[in-house]
Order: structure tokens, then sequence, then C-alpha cells
């Protein structure tokens, strides 16, 4: 059985989007993925149903070894044949000897186990998930006596080691992003709005309050409260209630967060945040990015994400002014209606949350980022979505061209099959090279992570799509390089 990762040099600071990654939280697919039923498919948020065996020996495995190439090379250089040939891939797998155990590229699943070996701990997880999934008393009892590593694979996967499912999955962990937020050395943890991840909420918040790599964090973790009203109304969906996703939360600069309003993240949850994050002295500056609540848009980063100082890559609709209804049109005399999913930016100081700063557009608050926040003297540059292509803008958007995640400041990973706006990239002169052909220039030398620049790597993305997240939400940064 694998080591628990424990480090005295484990630190957490998250500054910028694209300062080079030096370690994260990832969550590499599980059983419980090949589980997904058609019926349940939508309720679990995914699109479709996924081939498990796809998603990860064609897929998801080549971005845990990219990320091991960059973040923790002496786990991976020279070996790669060697992990490529064994079919049980027990490389990947937490419970089994061969395991990879990086301290870089952190498995969730292993600090989940790691939590696991502390019979207190035990007790308290395994009650509250029990009372969550409504698991019999007896069931709870059988539950204590299983092994951390098989516990920590029935939490995620809802399966037992004998094949039983006894709750459902939660295929959803894999986006580890959405659970908790890294802000610089503070930790921020999610309120989720769909049910279906409420127990990766649960998860989270046990890892982060007991493991003993964010021992010297404790105080640092940010929870965010319901409103009193909240208990008050009638109704599931009343507007006081506080939920918020990781994908709506980026940490643009040191002193800069942005926060999406969107179907994900409420109101009511911002107010909240904004107020603690000023209180705790977290960020001086909060940007609320309000976006279309709609299921294409669910969090900030599914419309726009960064590639570099002066670089974003944007769904054009949601970047523009948008001029609707402002008496250009016949329509806007014959209607008094405004249009409810105008994108909407508004900016709160410090000290002066009753004077807050409304932009434009959003491209307007990521050039004054660009140029004020991160100091870049050249022009702000914005790619679109589908190369600004009709219907290749919004087609490519829905498959995550915008969910781009920055391993260092100018190369980025995305979906293969997003070509439209691939081609822009081009366009700006990144080269364009797929993981398994770069993976294969890191083991014979050709090429060096720490050399590479301006590139876009392009991953395999048949099966993850389905998922309906990108890389940016496959990742929850934990330590990047100031920049
Ligand atoms: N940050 C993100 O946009 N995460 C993607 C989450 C996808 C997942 N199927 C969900 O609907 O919650």
């Amino acid at each position: 059985m694998s080591q628990s990762l424990s480090s005295n040099d484990f630190k957490l600071n998250v500054g910028s989007e694209i300062g080079t990654l030096r370690c994260l939280i990832i969550h590499s697919p599980d059983s419980g993925l090949g589980k997904v039923v058609p019926s349940k498919a939508q309720d679990w948020l995914f699109e479709d149903i996924v081939h498990l065996e796809t998603i990860r020996k064609n897929e998801y495995d080549h971005y845990l070894k990219l990320l091991l190439y960059f973040l923790d090379p002496q786990l991976i250089k020279g070996k790669l044949n060697d992990i490529d040939n064994d079919a049980s891939r027990e490389f990947y797998k937490p419970s089994k000897a061969q395991f990879h155990n990086s301290l870089k590229v952190v498995e969730l699943q292993k600090l989940l186990s790691d939590i696991l070996e502390v019979e207190s701990i035990k007790q308290k997880l395994i009650a509250s998930v029990c009372a969550m999934e409504s698991v019999t008393y007896h069931l709870q009892n059988d539950l204590l006596t299983r092994s951390t590593t098989e516990l920590a694979n029935i939490i995620i996967s809802g399966t037992m080691d004998n094949g039983k499912m006894i709750f459902a999955p939660i295929p959803n962990l894999i986006f580890t992003r959405d659970v908790a937020i890294i802000i610089n050395n503070f930790i921020l943890l999610n309120k989720p709005a769909k049910k279906a991840r409420s127990r990766e909420t649960l998860i989270a918040r046990y890892i982060f309050f007991n493991h003993p790599l964010f021992t010297a964090y404790k105080n640092n973790i940010l929870e965010i409260p319901d409103s009193l009203p909240h208990f008050l109304r009638p109704g599931e969906e009343n507007e006081q209630h506080s939920t918020l996703e990781g994908g709506d939360v980026m940490v643009v600069a040191k002193n800069h967060l942005l926060i999406g309003f969107s179907e994900r993240t409420s109101a009511a949850a911002i107010n909240e945040t904004v107020k603690m994050l000023f209180d705790r002295n977290v960020v001086e500056k909060v940007s609320i990015v309000k976006i279309p609540h709609k299921r294409d848009f669910m969090h900030l980063d599914t419309v726009f994400t960064q590639v570099k100082r002066n670089m974003w890559v944007i769904l054009k609709s949601i970047g523009m002014v948008d001029h609707r209804g402002n008496g250009n049109e016949p329509i806007d005399h014959i209607t008094t209606k405004q249009p409810e999913d105008r994108t909407e930016v508004t900016q709160f100081i410090k000290g002066k949350i009753n004077e807050p700063i409304k932009f434009d557009s959003v491209e307007q608050l990521l050039t004054d980022i660009s140029e004020n926040d991160l100091k870049s003297n050249e022009k702000t540059e914005i790619i679109y979505s589908g190369n600004e292509e009709f219907p290749y803008d919004s087609r490519e958007q829905w498959t995550d061209s915008c969910n781009l995640l920055a391993v260092k400041e100018g190369v980025v990973l995305g979906y293969d099959r997003n070509d439209h706006t691939i081609n822009a990239f081009k366009k700006k002169g990144f080269m364009v090279t797929h993981v398994t052909d770069l993976l294969q220039k890191f083991e014979s030398g050709e090429l060096n992570p720490e050399t590479l620049e301006n590139t876009f790597i392009t991953m395999p993305s048949a099966e993850l799509s389905r998922a309906r997240g990108g890389f940016h939400c496959m990742s929850m940064p934990v330590f990047r390089d100031e920049i």
C-alpha cells in the first residue's frame, strides 16, 4: 500500500491563472463514471453516458502523464513505456503498489484515504455519507470495518470491492476545480447548486480540515454561510439560497478575484463571499461577472479563461458590449423588456463597497486586468471561440474551447475537437501539438517542458467532453509561481 502523503514544505499559493503550475489536485476517472445510466445522466450532470476504458486509457491518462512531466518529472521520465504497457493501470490507482503518489499532482482519492486512517474522522465521515445517502445502520457498521483504501473508493464510486453498488457515484469529482478554490494561501470551500455534487463538497471539507498537508492553513479555510432568510422562506429555488461553485471563481491577480454570477453561483453567496474576502484581507478587489444563467454557460470558466498575461480566450457574445435594448432596433421601441441574460460586470474595492465600478464589457475588464493588475505592456489579445465564426463559436464553446488550463504562461491544454478555435491560436503564432507526440518528445529529450512556449496542447476528448467540462474544470491549482 502507498504511504500517506506528507511533507514539511507543502505550501499553498495561487495568485494568478497563468503562473507556472507547481502543484494541483486532480481526480482520475473512477469506476463510478462507468456506472452512469442513461436515465440518470442528466440528474448527474452528464450529457451522455461515457465509456470508462476509453475515457481513462485514451484520454485522461494522457492528462496525468503530461501534468507529471511538467510538475513532477522524476516520477515519469524514462518510465513512459513501462507505464503504458501495464494493462492493469496500477500507476493511476491510489490503492495499488505502483501508484504514482505524487505530491505535486495530488490525487484527491489518496487524500481521502489518508484522512480515513484516523478512526474518529472515519466514523464521522462515514456517518455523514450514510446519512446523506440513507444507508442502513447495519451497512454503516459494516463500512467501518473496511480498509481505508476500499472506503475511499466506496465513498467516491458508491461501489464496494466485491462490485456491489450501495449508493450513487459522484462522477463529477473529476472536475476538482468546482469543489474548492485556493486564493493566495486561503481555501474557499464551495456550496454546490446541484444536489449531485453535495458529497464532493463534504469530502473536500473533511480533507482540508483534517489532512496533515493542510494543517498550517486550518485558519485560512473560508466557508460561505447561508443567509438567515433562506431558512425561513419556502421553496428550494429562493434567491436567498447561498450557492457557489469553484468554476465561477478565478484568481486573476494576487489582489483581484473574479466571481461569476451564473446558473450555479447565487447573488446571496456572492454577497457573503465578497464581505468575507475583504474582512479576512484575502484580496482587495472582486469583480462580479453576471453571465446568462443557462446550462451552456454553467460557470465563468466555460466562457473564458486566460492564456498569457495579455491573452484570453472567450466566447464573443459574452465578451462584447451588448447593445440589445439600446434603441438601435425597432423591437427596442415596441417592448420595454430588457434582456435578462445581458452580461454585466461590477467591481468592488475593499473599503468602498457602496461605490462599485461598472465595466462596459467583459473584454474591457480583461484588458484592465492585463494592463493594470498584471502590468502587461503589450496589447491585450482576445482569441474567440470557434475563430469567431458562426456556428462554430457556440458549438466549440459547448465542447469547452474556452475552458483551457495554463500549465505555465502561454502553454495551454484544450480539447482536440475544437478545430476552429485551435486555428485561431495558430494564427496568433502558437505551436499546436498533440499530447501523445509531445509525451514522446519529452521522453526522448527532443522537447523540454521548461523551455516550451506559446503552445496549445491538444488532448483527446470524445468521451471527456460528454461530461461537460474541460481541463480548467479538471484542475484545482494549489501552487503557482508568482508572475
Ligand atoms: N468548472 C466547470 O465548468 N466544471 C464543469 C462541471 C461539469 C459537470 N458535469 C457539472 O455539470 O457540474
